[in-house]
């Protein structure tokens, strides 16, 4: 038994838990390459991260002169080969994020990873970070099928589901996460670090973490509130 008010905690992977950024630019690149279009900076790019990689993609070729349906079909395919083949380059975890991973397990807190990536590419990632056997369940924007990646609360529930938590919190940088948990009733932590699309106080989280370190202290805040 723990006296954690949480007893799982869910996390967003692209901005939340890993820095994914510079390899998502490079795909995202290596994509408009291919249409004759100009390479964007990691910094452009990181707030078109959260949504899926062909919201990403389609942010990208608006950015560089529009695109149509079809375009964007052939260019996701092309995104998506060349992301698989360099998942892990410069992605990384962000600093005391592992840490943080180990002090929640430590509670007895179980954990699981919410992300609108494709699930084998979340798990292939996690595999060659070595932190695989930390999470009791990995849910994609494909494992519910279309029309069930954040912000639908879908996964959210079935994270909860699968791991048959009672108290469950979740940790993201996008509005898609926040808007998720609170339509699946979970409260949501916000993170300073992520890809944000708007500034951090606008995404409407419970509570922001401006680093990992703060994570433990502030769930325990969360929980005591509630
Ligand atoms: O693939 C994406 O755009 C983002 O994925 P995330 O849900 O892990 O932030
Ligand atoms: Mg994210």
């Amino acid at each position: 038994m723990t006296d954690f008010p949480f007893d799982l905690v869910g996390f967003d992977m692209d901005g939340t838990l890993l820095d994914t950024s510079a390899d998502l630019a490079a795909a995202v690149n290596h994509a408009l390459s291919q249409a004759g279009r100009p390479a964007l900076d990691v910094a452009e790019v990181r707030p078109m991260i959260g949504g899926g990689a062909r919201h990403m993609l389609a942010q990208g070729l608006d950015r560089t002169g529009g695109c149509d349906p079809a375009m964007l079909d052939r260019l996701h395919r092309v995104l998506l080969d060349y992301y698989e083949a360099h998942m892990v380059v410069h992605t990384a975890p962000y600093p005391q994020a592992v840490e943080a991973l180990d002090s929640l397990a430590a509670r007895g807190v179980r954990l699981a990873v919410v992300t609108n990536k494709l699930e084998a590419y979340a798990t292939r990632v996690l595999a060659a970070l070595g932190l695989t056997d930390r999470f009791v369940t990995v849910i994609g924007g494909d494992t519910l099928g279309p029309g069930n990646g954040k912000p639908s609360p879908r996964p959210i529930q079935e994270m909860i589901a699968r791991a048959g938590a009672h108290r469950a919190a979740f940790v993201g940088d996008s509005i898609y996460d926040v808007r998720a948990a609170q339509a699946a009733g979970v409260p949501v932590v916000g993170c300073s670090f992520g890809f944000l699309d708007r500034p951090v106080a606008d995404l409407g989280a419970d509570a922001v973490i401006d680093g990992f370190a703060e994570l433990v202290p502030t769930l325990e805040r969360l929980g005591a509130a509630r």
